[in-house]
């Protein structure tokens, strides 16, 4: 496993009308979901980290606490940025950043716990 505090991982988005606050009933407005900016803000992690893990073995989230604090129009690009900043045995803490095109819309502490998918799906 190659999976060192510090790596980070950068993807980026367009806000379309699918991931409005309207299109997964989380508002009445059409701008970019909370979420979807969640939903996003951990696909960023796992992305971060696919290539470190040894093989045959994947992560679940376990916990995210996120701020949104601005709102993103349709149309608008979202950056996301997702920090590895901890590796305790099994669980990888992240810190999660994202912006639109006018600075910062929102930060999440996200946390992931490597699994062995047969035995978790057994379990689940
Ligand atoms: C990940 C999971 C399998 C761990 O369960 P487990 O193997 O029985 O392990 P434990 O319950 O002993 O937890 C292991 C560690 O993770 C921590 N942990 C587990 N779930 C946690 C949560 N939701 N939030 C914070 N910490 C958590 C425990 O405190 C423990 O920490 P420690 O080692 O410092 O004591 C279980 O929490 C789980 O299935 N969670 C749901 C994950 C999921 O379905 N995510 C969505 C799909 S990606």
């Amino acid at each position: 496993m190659s999976l060192e505090e510090g790596l980070n991982f950068t993807q980026e988005l367009i806000v379309e009308d699918t991931n409005t606050a309207i299109a997964h009933g989380s508002g009445k407005l059409p701008v970019f979901a909370t979420p979807a900016m969640v939903a996003f803000m951990e696909n960023t992690a796992v992305k971060c980290i696919e290539n470190g893990l040894d093989k045959g073995l994947d992560t679940v989230g376990i916990q995210i606490d996120t701020k949104h604090i601005k709102a993103t129009k349709v149309g608008k690009k979202v950056t996301c940025t997702a920090t590895l900043t901890k590796v305790d045995g099994k669980k990888l803490t992240f810190q999660i950043e994202a912006t639109d095109e006018d600075g910062p819309i929102g930060s999440s502490l996200h946390k992931r716990y490597i699994i062995d998918p047969i035995k978790f799906m057994e379990r689940a």
